[in-house]
C-alpha cells in the first residue's frame, strides 16, 4: 500500500485503462452530493435550507484483489441504547472508536450561538448534556444519545481525535474508512472538516496524520477540467470514473491541491450560476441519503436505493459496511433552527443503527492468484475424473448432467476471472508504462545537464538514424543519377541546411532540439556529403579520362560504352564530345557543390563555435528554468508546510501563553496560600524540604571537613600528648626511683636517728654515770658502774661501726684511741643537715607526684575529647549515610542543640543564620553507645589501639563485613549494640 489518496468527484474522466479501478492505495475522496461536486461540501446555495454533507473516504489496499470477509450480522452484538432515549434511560457508554461489526460511529458537534443568532434573540434549544447526550431544553425528556457529543467549546482537534483518527489509522492498516459531516447550512460542517489556520479541521489533520505514518502518497485530486463524472461500479465496489491521480510529497503539497480544488469550484459556480442547480442536486442527494440510511437502519434485506443519487452511490461501499464510517453531525443550538437540528439528530440516530462490518483488505499477488487458480483447476480436474469414472461405473444421467453443468460453470467462472485478471494486468501494465513515461519525462526535465551531457557517440548514433531516414536517404539517388543536376537533392538538403542556418538562432535551436540534431551533427553530415561529392567527381573524372582515351584511340567510333547499366541507349549514343562536355560540366558542377559544401562546413564550424556558447547558455537557461520551476514547486510545498507550521506555532504560542497565564495564576495562588499557611502546601513543603536537605547536606559536608580537620589536629595533639606522656612517664619512673631511693635513705636515716637517739640516751646515761663515778670516786660503786657503762658503750660502738653512714657520727663520738669522746656539736649539726636533706627530698617527691597527677589528668582529658570528637564524627557519618540512602526519617531530624563534645552548636548555628539545630540528631548518644565499648577496650589495652582504630573506622563507615572480620581478631570480642546493625 503506497498510502492514501485523495479523490473528488468533480474531476474529468480519463480514458486510462485503469480508470475504472480505484486507486492502488488508500484513497481520500471528498465530495458533496451534487453532480458537479467539490471538496468538503462547500457548495451550499444560500437559498437552500437543506442539509448538506461533506466527507472524506479512505480505502486501503487494491480493490481488485480485495477479499472482503464479511462478518455475520448479529443484532444482539454491540448494541448500546444509542438513539432516542427518555430522560430516565440508562445510557450505556458507547465505544469511542468504531470497531468491526459495530455500528457507524455517530458524533454530534454543537457550534456556539453565532453573533447573528444572539442578536436576533435566539435561545439555546438543544444542548450537550455530558459527552453522550443531546437534550431538548424545552422538554428535557427528549434526549438523544450518541457515541460522543461535542459541546460548543470542543476543538476540532478533539473531534478529530475521537471521530476521525481511528478511521485514518485503520485506513493505514488496510481497512476502508469514511468520515463525513452532515448538518444544516451554517451548522459548522466546513469548520469541522476543513477548519481554518487557527483551528485546522479533520481533512488537514488527517493528511498530517497520514504523512506521519507514510512518506510517499498517491493523491487523487479533482481535475478542474472535468465535468459530469460518472460513478460506476464493479465487483469491488463503487468508483468514480476518470479520477485523476497526483503524487504528493508532503502534507502541504496535498493541502495545496485541496485548496486548488476549492479556488476552481467556487469560481466556477459563482461565474456559471450553478449554485441553484447544485442546491437541487444536493437536496436530492440528501433525500436519498436519508432514505438509504433509513433502509439500512431497518436491518431488513430490502432494496437500498443507493443508485438514486451520486452521493449515495459514492457512499455505497462505505454504508454497505465494507469499511469504517464516522458520521459527524454538526448542529446549532439556536432555537430558530430547532426543527432542523431535531431532524439532523433523528438522521444521526437512524445512522447509528446501520451495521458495518469493516474488514481488512488483502492484497493478493500474482503468484498467489496463480496458485489459487491452479488449485481450482486441479479440483475441477478431479471432478472431471470423478465424472468420467461415474460414467464408466454407470452413474445416472442426471448426476452426470449436473456435474457437467457445474464444470462448465466453473470453467466459465474461471475464464471470466482469468479475463478479469488479464484486464487488470493490462491496466496495470499500461499504468506502469504511463507512470514510467511520466517519471522519465519528469526525470528528463528535472535532471540538469541530462541532454547536454550525452556522450558524443550517442549523439552520433541518433544522428545516423536520422540520416538514414532524412538527409542521407535523399542523397542516395544522386549516385546513379549522375545527371540529376536539376533538382539536386544534395543542393536541396544543403539549401535547407543553409536556410536553417540563416534562421534566427532561437528558431534554429528549437528545430535542433526538436530534431535532436546539433551543429556538430550537421557538420558531420556535410563532411559526409563532401566525401560523396568527391567520390562522384573522381568517378566522373575516370569516365572522362576513359572517354578521352577511347576517342584518342578510335576517333571514328564516337560510341562510348558507359559501364553503367542504367544509362539509356540514347545517351550511350551521344557523341563523345558531348559526353565529355557533359562530364566536364558535371565535374565542374560537383566541384562547385563541393566548394559550397566545404564553405558551409567552415561556416558551420564557425557558427558552431559561436553558437556553442549560445546553445550552452540556452541549455543552461533551460536548466535554470527547470530548476527554478522545481524550486518554485518546492517553495510552494514549503510555503504550505510553513503555513501549517505557523498554524501549529501560533497554536503552540497560544497554548504556551495559556500555560504561562495558568502558571502565573498558580504561582499567585501558591503565593497567597503560602503567605497564609507557609508550609501547608505540598509544594511548599517539598521545596522547603529540598532546600533544607540541601542546606543540611552542605552543612554536613562543611562540618565533615571541619571535623576531619579537627580530627587531624586532635590526632597531632594526641601524638604530642603521647610523647609528653611518655616523657612524663619516664620522668615519673625516675621520680619514683628517686623517691624510693630517698625513702630507703630516709629509712636508714630514721634507723640511724633512732640508733643515735638510743646512743645519745645511753651516752647521756653514761655521762651521768661517769659524773656519778667522778662523784663517787671516792666510792667504789661509782667506778664499777662506770666500767660497766663503758663496756656497754664499747660493745655498742663496735657493733654500730659497720653502719657506714653512721661512721662519721660514731667517729665524732670516739677519740683516736677509741675512747668515748663525743663531739656533741658536730653530731647535732650533722643531724640537722640530714634532716634538712630529708625534707628537701620529701618536698621534691611531693612536687613530682603533683606533676605526674597533672599530666595524667591532662592526658585523660585529651583522650576524652578525642573520643567525643570521634563520637560526633560517627554521628555525622551515620547521618550522611542515611541521607545518601534517603532513609532519613522524621526521628532522625529531631535534633539536639548540644553535641557530645559539649560544644553549644545551637549558638554557632544561630550565628550562621541557618536553623542548623536540626542537623544534630537527638540520639547522638547512640554513637557513644557504639564507640564506648571500643574506647573502654582501648583504654584497657594500648597494644590493641591500631586494630581498634580500624575497627572504629569500619564501624563509623558502616562497613559491616569488614567490621565483623576485624572484630573476630579482637580478644575478647567487643559486644556491639543491636542498634548498630540496624544502622548499617
Ligand atoms: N464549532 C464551532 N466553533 C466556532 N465557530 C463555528 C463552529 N462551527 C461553525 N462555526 C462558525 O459558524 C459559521 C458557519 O460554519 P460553516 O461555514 O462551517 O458551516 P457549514 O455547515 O459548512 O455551512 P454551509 O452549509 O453553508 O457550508 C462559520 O463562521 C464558522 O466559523
Amino acid at each position: 500500500m503506497a498510502g492514501p489518496s485523495f479523490s473528488s468527484s468533480s474531476r474529468a474522466r480519463s480514458s486510462s485503462p485503469f480508470s475504472h479501478r480505484r486507486p492502488l492505495s488508500s484513497s481520500y475522496s471528498s465530495s458533496s452530493s451534487s453532480a458537479s461536486s467539490f471538496m468538503n461540501g462547500r457548495l451550499i446555495p444560500r437559498s437552500s435550507p437543506s442539509s448538506v454533507s461533506s466527507h472524506f473516504t479512505s480505502s486501503g489496499g487494491i480493490p481488485r484483489s480485495v477479499t472482503p470477509s464479511r462478518g455475520r450480522y448479529d443484532p444482539s452484538r454491540n448494541r448500546g441504547p444509542i438513539g432516542y432515549v427518555s430522560a430516565d434511560d440508562v445510557i450505556v457508554d458507547a465505544a469511542d472508536v468504531p470497531s468491526s461489526g459495530d455500528s457507524i460511529t455517530v458524533t454530534v458537534r454543537f457550534r456556539p450561538l453565532s453573533q447573528r443568532e444572539f442578536q436576533r434573540g435566539d435561545e439555546i434549544a438543544w444542548y450537550a448534556d455530558g459527552d453522550k447526550l443531546v437534550r431538548f431544553e424545552y422538554n428535557p425528556a427528549t434526549a438523544y444519545a450518541f457515541d460522543r457529543v461535542f459541546g460548543p467549546l470542543a476543538t476540532s482537534q478533539v473531534v478529530y481525535d475521537v471521530a476521525a483518527r481511528p478511521v485514518v489509522k485503520a485506513t493505514m492498516e488496510g481497512i476502508n474508512g469514511t468520515v463525513f459531516a452532515y448538518g444544516v447550512t451554517s451548522s459548522g460542517k466546513t469548520h469541522t472538516m476543513h477548519g481554518d489556520q487557527s483551528s485546522p479541521g479533520i481533512i488537514p489533520l488527517a493528511i498530517k496524520d497520514v504523512f506521519s505514518i507514510i512518506q510517499d502518497v498517491i493523491n487523487d485530486l479533482l481535475d478542474p477540467t472535468g465535468q459530469n463524472l460518472r460513478v460506476r461500479e464493479d465487483a469491488q465496489g463503487t468508483y468514480v470514473e476518470g479520477i485523476k491521480e497526483e503524487v504528493v510529497l508532503s502534507p502541504g503539497h496535498a493541502l495545496s491541491f485541496i485548496a486548488a480544488g476549492e479556488g476552481s469550484e467556487s469560481s466556477k459556480t459563482e461565474t456559471t450560476g450553478l449554485r441553484r442547480k447544485e442546491g437541487s442536486y444536493i437536496n436530492k442527494s440528501l433525500l436519498t441519503l436519508g432514505t438509504v440510511i433509513g433502509k439500512l437502519s431497518e436491518g431488513r434485506a430490502t432494496h437500498v436505493p443507493y443508485r438514486d443519487s451520486k452521493l449515495t452511490r459514492l457512499l455505497q461501499s462505505s454504508l454497505s459496511g465494507h469499511g469504517l464510517v464516522s458520521l459527524i453531525c454538526t448542529v446549532t443550538p439556536a432555537s430558530s433552527n430547532m426543527e432542523e437540528t431535531h431532524n439532523t439528530l433523528k438522521f444521526a440516530s437512524r445512522a447509528k443503527r446501520v451495521e458495518i462490518y469493516a474488514s481488512r483488505n488483502r492484497i493478493i499477488d500474482e503468484k498467489s492468484l496463480i496458485k489459487k487458480y491452479q488449485r481450482e483447476i486441479s479440483s475441477l480436474k478431479q471432478e472431471l475424473d470423478q465424472l468420467k469414472r461415474g460414467m464408466l461405473t454407470g452413474v445416472n444421467h442426471e448426476e452426470i448432467m449436473s456435474l457437467k453443468q457445474k464444470l462448465q460453470e466453473g470453467q466459465v467462472k474461471m475464464q471470466s476471472r482469468l479475463e478479469e485478471e488479464e484486464e487488470a494486468k493490462a491496466a496495470l501494465m499500461s499504468r506502469i508504462q504511463r507512470l514510467t513515461k511520466l517519471i522519465l519525462v519528469s526525470t528528463k526535465n528535472t535532471i540538469p545537464g541530462c541532454l547536454g551531457d550525452l556522450p558524443s557517440h550517442q549523439r552520433r548514433h541518433s544522428l545516423c538514424e536520422d540520416d538514414k531516414l532524412g538527409v542521407l536517404g535523399e542523397t542516395q539517388p544522386l549516385i546513379p543519377e549522375i545527371e540529376g543536376v536539376v533538382g539536386d537533392p544534395i543542393s536541396d538538403s544543403l539549401d535547407q541546411l543553409h536556410e536553417k542556418r540563416q534562421r534566427p538562432l532561437s528558431k534554429f535551436n528549437e528545430e535542433q532540439s526538436s530534431s535532436g540534431m546539433t551543429i556538430s551533427d550537421q557538420i558531420d553530415l556535410l563532411e559526409e556529403q563532401v566525401k560523396m561529392v568527391a567520390g562522384e567527381i573522381a568517378l566522373s573524372n575516370s569516365t572522362l579520362k576513359r572517354l578521352l582515351e577511347q576517342s584518342a584511340d578510335d576517333p571514328d567510333n564516337a560510341q562510348v560504352q558507359i559501364s553503367k547499366p542504367s544509362l539509356s541507349p540514347t545517351r550511350m549514343q551521344l557523341s563523345s564530345e558531348l559526353q565529355v562536355q557533359s562530364l566536364e560540366r558535371e565535374i565542374e558542377e560537383k566541384r562547385k557543390q563541393m566548394r559550397v559544401l566545404e564553405q558551409r562546413i567552415s561556416e558551420s564550424r564557425e557558427a558552431s563555435v559561436a553558437n556553442a556558447s549560445l546553445v550552452e547558455m540556452q541549455q543552461t537557461v533551460v536548466k535554470l528554468m527547470t530548476h527554478c520551476n522545481e524550486k518554485g514547486f518546492e517553495l510552494e510545498i514549503k510555503t504550505a508546510d510553513n503555513r501549517i507550521l505557523q498554524e501549529q506555532l501560533t497554536k503552540k504560542c497560544a497554548e504556551n501563553n495559556e500555560l504561562q497565564e495558568k502558571l502565573l495564576q498558580l504561582q499567585h495562588q501558591l503565593h497567597s496560600v503560602t503567605s497564609e499557611m507557609p508550609s501547608s502546601t505540598p509544594e511548599n513543603f517539598l521545596l522547603e524540604e529540598i532546600g533544607e536537605l540541601k542546606i543540611k547536606l552542605q552543612y554536613m559536608e562543611d562540618e565533615n571537613k571541619k571535623l576531619n580537620h579537627e580530627r587531624l589536629q586532635i590526632v597531632a595533639q594526641n601524638s604530642e600528648l603521647l610523647d609528653e606522656n611518655h616523657r612524663l612517664s619516664e620522668e615519673a619512673t625516675y621520680a619514683k626511683e628517686l623517691a624510693s631511693a630517698a625513702a630507703a635513705e630516709l629509712k636508714n636515716l630514721t634507723e640511724e636517728v633512732t640508733k643515735l637517739s638510743l646512743q645519745n640516751a645511753r651516752q647521756a646515761k653514761e655521762l651521768s654515770a661517769a659524773q656519778e663515778f667522778v662523784t663517787s670516786r671516792n666510792s667504789g660503786v661509782g667506778i664499777r658502774k662506770y666500767s660497766e657503762s663503758r663496756n656497754d658503750v664499747i660493745k655498742l660502738g663496735r657493733k654500730g661501726r659497720p653502719a657506714s653512714r653512721s661512721s662519721d657520727i660514731s667517729s665524732s663520738l670516739y677519740d683516736d684511741a677509741g675512747y668515748w669522746n663525743p663531739d656533741m656539736d658536730a653530731i647535732k649539726m650533722e643531724l640537722q643537715a640530714r634532716k634538712q636533706r630529708e625534707m628537701a627530698l620529701e618536698s621534691a617527691l611531693a612536687e613530682k607526684e603533683l606533676l605526674e597527677e597533672e599530666y595524667k589528668r591532662k592526658f585523660d582529658e585529651s583522650r576524652k575529647r578525642e573520643a567525643a570528637l570521634e563520637n560526633d564524627l560517627a554521628g555525622m557519618w551515620i547521618l550522611v549515610a542515611k541521607l545518601k540512602k534517603g532513609v532519613l526519617g522524621e526521628s532522625d531530624l529531631n535534633f539536639d542543640a548540644r553535641s557530645s563534645n559539649g560544644t553549644d552548636l545551637a549558638d554557632d548555628m544561630k550565628e550562621n543564620k541557618h536553623d542548623h539545630d536540626s542537623i544534630i540528631p537527638k540520639d547522638i548518644h547512640v554513637t557513644d553507645r557504639l564507640i564506648k565499648p571500643i574506647n573502654d577496650q582501648l583504654n584497657q589495652n594500648f597494644e590493641l589501639e591500631p586494630l581498634l582504630s580500624r575497627l572504629k573506622l569500619f564501624l563509623l563507615l558502616g562497613q559491616k563485613q569488614c567490621f565483623n572480620n576485624l572484630q573476630n581478631q579482637v580478644t575478647p570480642p567487643i559486644s556491639i549494640p543491636a542498634y548498630f546493625y540496624e544502622i548499617i
